[in-house]
């Protein structure tokens, strides 16, 4: 039975189809790819399509793709209606607490606001925390808000720590660790498990084998 993978494209993308090669998926369509959107494999009766990482949620939950892969950060965020089966430990970054220094957020008295991509990362992270806080979602270089003056803390994704370090934010706190994920559809998960399991197979061996070559 054919199989179909979305691919979150940038960050994720390179790393993701050199794994699928490595594996020996013949994935050449992807690597000289134009402005092509679908892509068939040129061993394996697999067809790739590469879209944005929330969209990749949305294909998989829907069943037009069997298998996606999408970073951690997307899947707190989104839906829930698919099987999380491996993680690729790639894409590896985590979702931190920031602002400027003489803020002093944790013991900050009255209304604070928090300014972030991620709302329901947000939300649940200074709920447990027993905060009240206002949710403030902005779309991009979420950094700039809190210089600015619209919140008094961001909770963002933080990879190398440059970008904070360059806006004079400081980190109060890690939320979790972020890396990408393979999910899976849940039907496809029953109809074509054979297939379904051969690809997270081969991309686990390559995990293990990552991991080794890391040591
Ligand atoms: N420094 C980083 N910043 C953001 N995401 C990162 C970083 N490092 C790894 N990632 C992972 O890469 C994934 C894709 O990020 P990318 O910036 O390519 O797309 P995006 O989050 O949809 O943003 P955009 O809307 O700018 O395309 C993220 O969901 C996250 O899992
Ligand atoms: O710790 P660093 O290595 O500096 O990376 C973190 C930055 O990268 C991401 O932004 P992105 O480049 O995706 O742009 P965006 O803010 O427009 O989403 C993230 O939101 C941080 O701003």
């Amino acid at each position: 039975m054919s199989l179909s993978i979305a691919l979150t494209k940038g960050r994720l993308e390179k790393q993701t189809v050199g794994m699928l090669e490595e594996c020996g998926y013949g994935i050449e369509s992807l690597k000289n790819k134009g402005r092509a959107l679908v892509f068939p494999d040129s061993v394996y009766d697999i067809q790739y399509f590469l879209v944005k990482s929330n969209d990749c949620i949305t294909y998989v939950e829907h069943g037009v793709a069997d298998i996606g892969v999408v970073g951690k950060d997307t899947l707190l965020e989104g839906g829930k209606d698919y099987y999380e089966m491996l993680d690729l430990e790639i894409g590896k970054c985590k979702f931190i607490v920031a602002s400027l220094p003489e803020i002093h957020l944790f013991s900050k008295v009255g209304h604070i606001k928090i300014g972030t991509k991620y709302p329901e990362v947000a939300k649940n992270y200074f709920l447990k925390k027993g905060m009240d806080v206002e949710i403030i979602k902005i779309d991009g270089s979420v950094e700039l808000a809190p210089i600015l003056g619209l919140c008094d803390g961001i909770v963002d994704i933080m990879e190398t720590g440059t970008t904070l370090k360059e806006n004079g934010l400081v980190v109060l706190d890690t939320v979790c660790d972020i890396s990408a994920r393979v999910i899976v559809n849940k039907a496809s998960y029953k109809l074509k498990k054979e297939e379904v399991m051969k690809v997270i197979s081969d991309l686990e061996s390559m995990v293990k084998k990552n991991a080794l070559s890391d040591q």
